[in-house]
């Protein structure tokens, strides 16, 4: 089952859990704006690159839509769709004014120079300048995308409206991004796997984890983990899987990784296959890279107690139904990686007040709002007897319902 139809299936589900009416069942569902354009840029030698950009702007009822730009050669238009999706859930799972978008180009970031990430950037900027905006669609970082992305569509943009730099959020600080956004979904994964581990009597300190992606998400989730005590016995990306029983030493890892090592190559952990990574023993598997990682094949092999879906739809159903069934407890993706867009709306509230804050404060408000929608989580579990997952979407579709309903349809 592709994203767009497990999304949806979670949506529909939950809709009928809430009694909603399957005319507004059926609005919910569809996107506000599906935008498809071509980008065609000069390489460095000189020949021309095609490719193809995306922006699915999902719904507006609680806010100007949201969501991260992703850079990877999968990107399709039902995935975008899918991930446009799950933003209007997840920021109102948060309690950010906010509805959900995503956009994607396919593309393979490591095979363009600097300079050609440059010219597509701007190019896909260019395409859709004018359906984006302070108060329409701020775009952020995703997977293959980074705060010099944001920089860069910040400073195309602004030519054409001025200096806008709430536009996108995840940008460098010296242009108004926010202290503790670049950590932020990988802090926020923190915070909620402590309050699902405290639920169980367990921590941080006296857990083992695996971590499947080192990238902004999947390191910052590592270094942090490493920091509480945690040990990280097995971490993989797409150079390879390493594992060491007695605790990675993540920093070493983290300066490895930024000197341009591959996972195989670092001498602190035992190579193994990457296909052993996600059914590795653990207590906590976190998933930070793509999506549909965990499915039908290896979901029966899978020996952690708790997955915590950092990385965005990383369970399909199938999986999903045999991790429920074999008693993993599954910590949805619309919460657990909730810390990035938290964060993002700090930083352009921050923008529009012109008015900058320390990271402690940051961080304190994003542990606040992480606390908050785990008991609020918990409460719709409970009010619905369902799982965690049902427990995260009907909290979240009740409030994009409650907004679409509030505001109406009269013309
Ligand atoms: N960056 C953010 O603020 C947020 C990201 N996410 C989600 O978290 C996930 C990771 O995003 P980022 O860390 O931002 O991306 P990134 O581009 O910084 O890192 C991606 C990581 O995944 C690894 N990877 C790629 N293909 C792989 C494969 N086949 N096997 C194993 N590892 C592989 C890469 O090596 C890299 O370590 C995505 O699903 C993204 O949608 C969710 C919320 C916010
Ligand atoms: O920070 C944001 O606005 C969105 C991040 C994102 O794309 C996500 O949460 O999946």
């Amino acid at each position: 089952m592709n994203a767009l139809a497990a999304t949806s299936r979670n949506f529909r589900q939950a809709a009928r859990l809430l009694g909603l009416d399957s005319k507004l069942e059926k609005s919910l569902l569809i996107p506000f704006r599906e935008i498809k354009v071509e980008c065609t840029i000069p390489k460095d030698d000189g020949t021309l690159a095609s490719f193809v950009g995306f922006r699915v702007q999902h719904d507006n009822a609680r806010g100007p839509m949201k969501g991260g730009i992703r850079y990877h050669p999968e990107v399709d238009p039902d995935e975008v769709n899918a991930l446009a999706q799950l933003m209007t859930w997840k920021t109102a799972v948060a309690a950010v004014p906010y509805g959900g978008a995503k956009g994607g180009i396919g593309c393979s970031p490591d095979e363009l120079s600097r300079s050609e990430l440059e010219r597509l950037t701007r190019v896909f900027t260019q395409k859709i300048h004018d359906l984006i905006g302070t108060h329409t669609d701020i775009p952020a970082p995703d997977m293959g995308t980074n705060a010099q992305t944001m920089a860069w569509i910040f400073d195309e943009y602004s030519k054409f409206h001025g200096h806008s730099p709430a536009v996108v959020t995840g940008k460098p600080i010296d242009l108004g991004g926010s202290l503790g956004r670049d950590a932020a979904t990988g802090r926020g994964v923190l915070y909620a796997t402590e309050a699902l581990l405290a639920e169980y009597g367990k921590s941080i300190s006296g857990s083992t984890f695996v971590i499947q992606g080192f990238g902004n998400v999947g390191s910052w989730a590592a270094q942090l983990i490493h920091e509480k005590g945690g040990k990280v016995i097995a971490l993989g990306d797409v150079t390879g899987s390493i594992r060491n029983k007695a605790g990675l030493d993540i920093p070493a890892l983290m300066k490895h990784r930024n000197e341009g090592g591959h996972m195989k190559n670092f001498h602190g952990g035992e190579v193994i296959d990457s296909s052993e990574l996600l059914v590795h023993e653990c207590d906590v598997l976190i998933p930070c890279a793509l999506g549909g990682v965990l499915n039908r094949e290896n979901a029966p092999d899978v020996k952690a107690k708790f997955v915590i879906e950092a990385a965005n739809h990383p369970t399909d159903p199938e999986a999903d139904e045999i991790l429920t069934k074999k008693g993993v407890i599954v910590l949805p993706d619309i919460y657990a990686n909730s810390g990035g867009v938290v964060v993002s709306y700090f930083e352009w509230v921050q923008n529009i007040q012109g008015f900058m804050w320390d990271e402690e404060k940051v961080n304190m408000e994003l542990h606040k709002y992480m606390n908050s929608a785990f008991q609020h989580l918990k409460a719709m579990c409970k009010l619905h007897d369902c799982n965690l997952r049902m427990g995260a979407f009907t909290l979240g579709v009740n409030r994009v319902a409650r907004a679409t309903l509030l505001r109406g349809w009269e013309a």
